[in-house]
């Protein structure tokens, strides 16, 4: 199979919002960003890793952002809203820079092996590190829990704040063995963050087959057999009440979430919310108070809104 590439010469201003509309508005099997800094650094972040000054000399001086498609999707339509979605960025103050588009096709398995070389063990806190399949790792401490991951195609890396706000409600969240649902769980990464901070049982649901793959082959690999996965939108088809309910999805589709957060909610239960651009925060507020939720603590990283929920106290 051939993959269809978008390549993006702009800023790294816009990165979280090209990566969430490519991947949730436009269904981009991928996506990927080669800022120049992070190249020039690589060589000392990681001893292991060696810059190859070929790899980069073509790379525009700040962000070259690349989205991944079938190669059967609709290249001058993608272009177009590509092009669209940088003028609506710009029209909110952030610069685009160059914002030159070109497209190319690859082999699948170019994609697939390329971006790996990119990809390093993730020292999160004290209880995580998130350590690619491939690569070696040994904790400082000894109970610091390692999720092993292969995202595959699917979003979930945990180099993406968002991702890394709500593993940190989860950690806060966690405080004994409890039920999670991880609402969007991509490559599953939050389900078995849930799992190895002592979760009971976890059920892992997403609206994406890709999702769905990665997802058990991470669990698999990690050698966890408590978390369950179900194809579905939001709570919609899912059954029972848990402890935990986690999110990391955009707000327009946690505005969809919220009515049906209630039904799915243990008594004293609680909410992890992330993949809220502040600028949607409001919306976000208001529609939890008309719910009977409130907000115990708010996280920010960047333009990303992380946000701790409970049920209003009767
Ligand atoms: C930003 S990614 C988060 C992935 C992972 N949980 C993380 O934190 O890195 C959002 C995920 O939500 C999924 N998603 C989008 N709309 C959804 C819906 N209506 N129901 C379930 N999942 C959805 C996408 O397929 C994607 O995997």
């Amino acid at each position: 199979m051939k993959l269809l590439v978008i390549k993006i010469e702009t800023s790294h201003e816009v990165e979280d919002a090209l990566s969430i509309f490519a991947q949730d508005n436009l269904n981009a099997l991928g996506v990927e960003s080669r800022k120049r800094s992070d190249f020039e650094q690589a060589g000392w972040l990681h001893d292991s890793t060696v810059v190859e000054m070929d790899d980069i000399k073509d790379l525009p001086e700040d962000m070259q952002f690349m989205a991944y498609f079938d190669e059967e999707a609709d290249k001058d339509a993608l272009v177009k809203k590509f092009s669209d979605k940088l003028e609506e960025l710009k029209g909110y103050g952030l610069s685009i820079g160059e914002a030159e588009i070109s497209t190319n096709y690859i082999a699948d398995q170019d994609w697939n092996t390329a971006w790996q070389k990119y990809y390093h063990v993730i020292d999160f806190s004290r209880h995580l590190a998130i350590v690619p399949e491939w690569e070696d790792y040994k904790p400082a401490f000894k109970d610091q829990q390692l999720i092993k991951l292969d995202p595959g195609l699917a979003f979930g890396t945990g180099n993406h704040k968002t991702t890394q706000l709500a593993m940190m409600g989860l950690e806060r969240a966690m405080i004994k063995p409890m039920s999670v649902v991880d609402v969007g769980t991509g490559s599953g990464i939050l389900a078995i963050a849930a799992s190895k901070l002592g979760a009971t049982d976890v059920l892992a649901t997403d609206i994406s087959d890709e999702s769905m793959t990665a997802a058990k082959q991470n669990s698999a690999l990690n050698d966890l057999t408590n978390i369950r996965v179900q194809k579905t939108s939001l709570l919609a088809d899912v059954e029972g009440k848990f402890d935990i309910i986690v999110a990391n999805i955009l707000a327009e589709i946690l505005l969809d979430l919220i009515p049906q957060m209630d039904a799915h909610l243990n008594e004293g239960g609680q909410i992890i919310f992330s993949g809220i651009d502040y600028l949607q925060l409001p919306k976000i507020e208001k529609s939890l108070d008309e719910d009977g939720f409130k907000i115990d603590l708010t996280m920010k990283q960047g333009r990303w809104i992380g946000l701790a929920i409970t049920r209003k106290d009767k």
